[in-house]
């Protein structure tokens, strides 16, 4: 098993031939996929009659090194009667472990090949827009990709045939998706605070922000911000695939005023204390047990959105 290097011509015919031979039929052109973020691939445990096919028995498939992602594709169905076949990738790969860009994204091609028409990524971030609480879903309508500024993006390379050469992103996060979002969480009965939307900061990692960082990224306009997902959703849209981003909020980032320390030592010298507020620091412990803890809205959210999906055809 190999991955796929940049400009490598990818193996999709050995990828779903082995799918082919494993998949009965009602499972093997799912409708809809799922891309569960850290923390999350409980969200396949709506699917039933699952079929799980390990990342290591599919050419190009890369191995999910990430504590909370698991390295294999789930298939099921999800809701009443004859069921609406479903697809999930119960982990995914970042850039930050190695994975070239092709790597990362070959599954989504895979997946839109397999017939997929709408795509639903989910991932863990951090609230940038300090009115964003941990446990918030929010509904992604736009991305600030700083590393596809600057020339780290899934697409570069020669022109293909049938592709296109500039790739359209202003309407990349599906308005008739999004409005079923907020249908499904209405209709689940969610408060109106649990679902928000805003703009996603995709940064390379695997450091989490400077405080810096962060004011520098909420000042140019994200709300939350994480490690994942817009190099999918470049492929998925070159590939034609409509996409749906559910970023659950799985800490603040942290944008304290800065203290001086300066100021301390002169009072301290001077015989006087100054409270300095305590330091935090983030986890990626605290960002999996605050999904794992939150996982149940998104997986609910996420099956009544398929339902509607499947619904509107
Ligand atoms: O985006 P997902 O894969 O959900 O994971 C998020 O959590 C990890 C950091 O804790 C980073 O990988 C970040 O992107
Ligand atoms: N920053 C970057 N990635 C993340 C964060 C964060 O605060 N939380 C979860 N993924």
């Amino acid at each position: 098993m190999s991955t796929v290097a940049q400009g490598q011509t990818a193996p999709f015919a050995g990828t779903l031939d082995v799918l082919s031979r494993i998949l009965p039929a009602n499972l093997l052109k799912p409708r809809v996929a799922i891309v569960c973020g850290s923390g999350l691939s409980t969200l396949a445990s709506s699917l039933r009659d699952v079929v799980e096919v390990p990342y290591s028995s599919l050419e190009g498939f890369g191995k999910s090194t990430v504590e909370g992602h698991r390295s294999a594709l789930a298939f099921g169905l999800i809701g009443e009667g004859k069921g609406i076949p479903v697809v999930a990738m119960l982990g995914r790969f970042h850039p930050y472990e190695g994975h070239s860009l092709s790597t990362v994204v070959y599954p989504i091609r895979v997946l839109a090949r397999l017939g997929v028409r709408d795509i639903i990524i989910t991932n863990a971030a951090g609230a940038l827009n300090p009115n964003l609480d941990v446990g918030t879903i929010v509904s992604i309508q736009d991305h600030l990709a700083l590393p596809n500024l600057t020339g780290f993006n899934p697409l570069l390379g020669p022109a293909r045939p049938n592709y296109p050469r500039f790739l359209p992103l202003s309407t990349a996060y599906s308005r008739p998706l999004r409005r079923l979002v907020f249908l499904a969480a209405h209709a689940l009965g969610l408060p109106r605070d649990a679902l928000a939307e805003g703009t996603y900061a995709w940064v390379s990692g695997p450091t989490y922000e400077t405080p810096a960082e962060g004011r520098y990224m909420r000042a140019a306009g994200a709300d939350v911000i994480g490690m994942s997902t817009v190099p999918e959703v470049l492929a998925a849209r070159e590939e034609g695939v409509n996409v749906c981003v559910l970023s659950l909020v799985t800490n603040k980032v942290v944008i304290p005023e800065y203290e001086s320390v300066r100021e301390a030592v002169e009072a301290e010298l001077a015989g006087r204390t100054v409270e300095q507020a305590p330091e935090a620091e983030l986890s990626h412990e605290e960002v999996l047990s605050v999904g794992q803890q939150k996982a149940g809205v998104m997986k609910a959210l996420v099956a009544k959105l398929i339902e509607l999906i499947a619904a509107e055809q």
